[in-house]
């Protein structure tokens, strides 16, 4: 009988993504007890209970803070998300803010509605009233402004391009650049070794970094206050990487002209300065079909065959199935003569090896193995007795 994997669906899943799955293969529920998989977008994993039969993760998306990343680690549950699947949708609202700051659209449309429905004219009174009352919204052109883009991953590459397609000078901030996006960016983009010379050099400042440890609150008054007067800061990364107080008082001083923003809070949003959108960035038809065949593909290969590809707590491991095997997949800490060991196990349960990689990331490690001859259940007992392995599972 074939194996079904359970995999409960949290938050809106494109359909495009879910037809991936297989239905003789893979249950798909919103209210499962059980799942093999977990498939999500921003819904919060850090309150819930992860049940043990839980294999993996797969986060329809970039963000993965809404995911206890690290606990699922420690118990060999790998996290996947879709890098660069929604970056383009990210990158037109961000363009689009820059332009919603520089020539004050949203107070502007705002008083046009006003004029019609709070002030009822029509007409030549209205024609006069929104001839007379333009100067107030008059704004500025963006070639010649510098734009400071923070994190230059999948998404602050588009924006500084992009950015400096529209005459913008850019100046870019990233000390974990990876080679390939080096590649992808703009000559044209400096590239700064600090982020407080960005902030002093910047007319605007973007951020595209993930919420760790080390971006909170990266956005403060001390670097707020080294921008030129005018300033505006877009956020579209995640609210906890900006000191909102910070922000609202170079709002009120006058030093900072706009802040806009994927992130609504009580505070900001109700500010005249604060454009606030409801978590808009990657909510393009494109981007959620994009996301969501990713994290479908990524969740069903892993399930099916151990793979793992874009995982944000374990390493690439791929290897194509050695026919006529049965594979293995085992999870340990990263230190001296796990390998050893677990090739001893096999050996000693006379197997022969036919593919073997083992990878590791930080404190963990993951090994695929395809062996040749009978597998029998107390395998998977010997290999878990060994010190250091958190985690096996046969594959089929
Ligand atoms: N508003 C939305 O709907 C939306 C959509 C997608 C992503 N996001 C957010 O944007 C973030 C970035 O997405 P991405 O797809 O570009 O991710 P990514 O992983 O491709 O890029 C992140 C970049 O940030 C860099 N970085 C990390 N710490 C840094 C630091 N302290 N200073 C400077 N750079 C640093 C990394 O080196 C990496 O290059 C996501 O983590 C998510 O929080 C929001
Ligand atoms: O990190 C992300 O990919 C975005 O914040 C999108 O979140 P969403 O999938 O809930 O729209």
């Amino acid at each position: 009988m074939t194996q079904t994997y359970p995999i409960q669906t949290l938050n809106a899943i494109s359909p495009v993504g879910l037809q991936r799955l297989d239905r003789d293969v893979f249950d798909l529920g919103t209210d499962i007890a059980e799942p093999r998989g977990i498939l999500l977008r921003s819904a919060d994993l850090h309150s819930a209970p992860i049940p043990d039969s839980l294999y993996a993760v797969a986060r329809a998306g970039a963000g993965t803070n809404n995911i206890p990343v690290d606990d699922l680690g420690a118990r060999g549950i790998p996290v996947f998300n879709t890098p660069g699947a929604n970056a383009n949708a990210v990158k037109e609202l961000v363009i689009a803010g820059m332009l919603l700051a520089a020539r004050n659209l949203y107070h502007a449309a705002d008083y046009t509605r006003g004029l019609v429905a709070d002030q009822a004219l029509s007409g030549g009174d209205l024609d006069k009233q929104v001839e007379a009352g333009k100067k107030q919204f008059a704004g500025y052109e963006l070639p010649g402004k510098t734009l400071g883009v923070i994190g230059l991953g999948a998404i602050g590459v588009l924006v500084a391009n992009a950015a400096q397609s529209l005459g913008l000078k850019v100046l870019g901030y990233d000390p974990a650049i990876t080679v390939e996006r080096a590649w992808q960016l703009s000559p044209n983009v400096e590239q700064v070794t600090s982020v407080e010379e960005l902030f002093a050099r910047s007319n605007m400042i973007t951020l595209h970094v993930p919420l760790i440890e080390a971006t909170k609150g990266l956005v403060d008054a001390d670097r707020i206050a080294s921008m030129a007067p005018g300033g505006v800061v877009l956020n579209f990364a995640r609210g906890g990487v900006v000191d909102e107080q910070a922000v609202i008082e170079a709002l009120d001083s006058g030093h900072l002209h706009a802040y806009v923003n994927d992130f609504p809070s009580e505070a900001g949003s109700v500010h005249p300065k604060v454009i606030a959108l409801p978590h808009l960035g990657a909510s393009t038809g494109e981007a959620e079909d994009n996301c969501a065949v990713m994290a479908a593909d990524q969740l069903s290969d892993y399930l099916l065959n151990g793979n793992i590809r874009n995982s944000v707590n374990f390493p690439e491991v791929v290897m194509a199935r050695t026919p006529g095997t049965t594979r293995l997949g085992i999870f340990n800490e990263n230190k001296p003569n796990m390998i050893g060991q677990i090739t001893a196990a096999l050996a000693e349960a006379g197997l022969n090896v036919a593919e073997f990689t083992n990878k590791s990331k930080g404190e963990v490690a993951y090994t695929l193995v395809d062996v040749e001859g009978e597998v029998q259940d107390e395998l998977k007992d010997s290999i878990l007795a060994i010190d250091g392995v958190i985690r096996a599972r046969k594959i089929g």
